[in-house]
């Protein structure tokens, strides 16, 4: 284990950088970050959020790009970052990550983003809509500065040690965070197994009512501005036994390898998922965004796959719904940007049961211009949302029964440089002990029909369920 050796070497850079902390703490009297990375060697990323059931339970987080660039596990929460504020919610949290960077004491600097002093969390759908029990335990506005994160960036394993040090700390948080570390990368070398719950029951919530609203709303469409509304429905599990995120989070890591996979410990609840779906991705002044929507089945065959993806390219409903979200993604992105490149017909994107018309685009951003100022410009694209933005958020909150959360929204992470990268929370489960809700929504045009859109969210919750072990096809 070369990881322990050169943990045992730095221990004095972090303990020195504590005392420190502790000492501008009492100076300043406010609370100081202190955070140490280094380079380590033979974690596995799973294995990592494995090991840290017993000790952080509650508290983890995982994420992994489509790319594998960024597998980030985070454990422990050095603190936490909330905004209760509706509008200005994005540049709330974005101001206090600031503040407490400010501040802080960073040693051991990479040259890597997401490592070091890092964010991670999201944002829920829609911060007006009235709050059910589902997602008592997530905040609108949640991201964790975990205690300690394993970040593989490019193949490369670091690990980050965070602590916020008060007024009221002494020496003695030194041998805390140093016996507390060494024992989390102990435990991140045994391997772990867990056993599987079993689905007892599915409830689909009330589908007929579903489709009866996407009708209406088709129907209203005619006379109204309103050109796409996204709406979604819900499953809710019943299990044998508590469902552990580790057997899901590994089958998402095999089956989607496409997909943002991602899991947010919260209160003891889990918000867990795998996205095709990146919102927005900055890695200096580059910046990466998707227009995704429109969807199809994946065939049985070769030729049935092809032929289906081939009928997805050339078919109008599905080309309109998709022309919605590029048009106002150009738009947004364009306000943001120095200059954007994006293609002027959309590709195929293929997961295990889906595909989708894609367009990518890329762009040099403004120096002025951060992440989240570019999430907050963003959410909810019309993949999500509808077109026009506002009328279409206010008719889901009118016309969806579903307590979103922080399905469909924004999740993902943001470093002290201001890099990181955010997904669009779809194909996601909320875990509560020995139930979960799973979501699925689709884009609801002046063409759409209740029963195809009915299929297509079923098509949307077969990864998440087949991860949770249901539906074996
Ligand atoms: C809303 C979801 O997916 C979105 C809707 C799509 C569509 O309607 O074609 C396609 C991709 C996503 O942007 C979901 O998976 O829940
Ligand atoms: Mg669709």
């Amino acid at each position: 284990m070369g990881g322990l050796i050169l943990v045992t070497i730095q221990d004095t850079e972090l303990s020195q950088g504590i005392l420190l902390a502790i000492d501008r703490a009492k100076q300043l009297t406010q609370p100081i970050l202190v955070s140490e990375v280094q380079k380590v060697e033979g974690i596995n990323p799973s294995n990592f959020f494995a090991a840290g059931r017993n000790r952080f339970l509650g508290e983890r987080f995982f994420w992994k790009d489509p790319n594998g660039t960024h597998t980030l596990v985070g454990m422990g929460i050095a603190k936490q970052i909330q905004s209760n504020q509706v509008v200005n919610r994005f540049m709330d949290v974005e101001s206090k990550w600031s503040n407490i960077i400010e501040s802080a004491i960073i040693i051991g600097e990479q040259k890597e983003s997401g490592t070091g002093p890092s964010l991670f969390g999201g944002f829920t759908f829609d911060p007006v809509k009235k709050k059910t029990k589902l997602w008592s335990k997530f905040s609108d506005s949640l991201f964790h500065i975990p205690s300690y994160m394993l970040s593989i960036v490019n193949e490369q394993a670091y690990l980050t040690t965070n602590v916020v040090c008060t007024q009221h700390d002494d020496h003695r948080l030194v041998e805390k965070v140093n016996a507390e570390r060494q024992a989390v990368l102990g435990a991140a070398a045994r391997k772990l197994e867990f056993s599987i719950a079993s689905i007892e029951h599915i409830d689909e919530i009330r589908p007929d009512e579903w489709k009866k609203s996407v009708t209406e709303l088709v129907d209203s469409f005619e006379g109204s501005d309103l050109k796409k509304v996204v709406l979604a429905r819900e499953l809710r599990l019943r299990f044998n036994d508590h469902v552990k995120v580790e057997r899901a989070l590994k089958h998402l890591l095999a089956e989607q390898p496409e997909s943002y996979v991602f899991a947010f410990e919260v209160n003891g609840d889990c918000f867990l998922g795998a996205s095709p779906e990146r919102l927005v991705k900055r890695e200096g002044e580059k910046v990466f965004s998707t227009c995704l929507a429109g969807s199809i089945a994946r065939g049985s065959t070769p030729t049935e796959d092809r032929l289906l993806g081939e009928s997805l390219l050339k078919d109008q409903k599905n080309l309109v719904e998709h022309e919605y979200v590029v048009e106002m993604i150009k738009e947004a992105m364009n306000e943001t940007c120095e200059y954007i490149t994006i293609p002027n017909r959309p590709e195929l994107m293929k997961t295990k049961y889906i595909q989708h018309l894609y367009t990518p685009v890329i762009g040099k951003c403004k120096q002025t211009t951060s992440l989240l100022d570019i999430v907050d410009r963003l959410h909810p694209t019309p993949a999500l949302g509808g077109l026009p933005q506002e009328a279409a958020v206010q008719r889901i909150r009118e016309v969806e029964e579903l307590d979103r959360g922080f399905y469909a929204a924004p999740i993902g992470w943001l470093d002290y440089h201001g890099n990181g990268e955010f997904a669009v929370a779809i194909r996601s489960a909320l875990i509560q002990g020995m139930e979960a809700s799973l979501f699925a929504g689709c884009g609801v045009v002046a063409d759409s029909d209740a029963e195809s859109e009915y299929i297509e969210t079923s098509i949307k919750f077969r990864p998440m369920l087949t991860a949770l072990g249901g539906n074996k096809r």
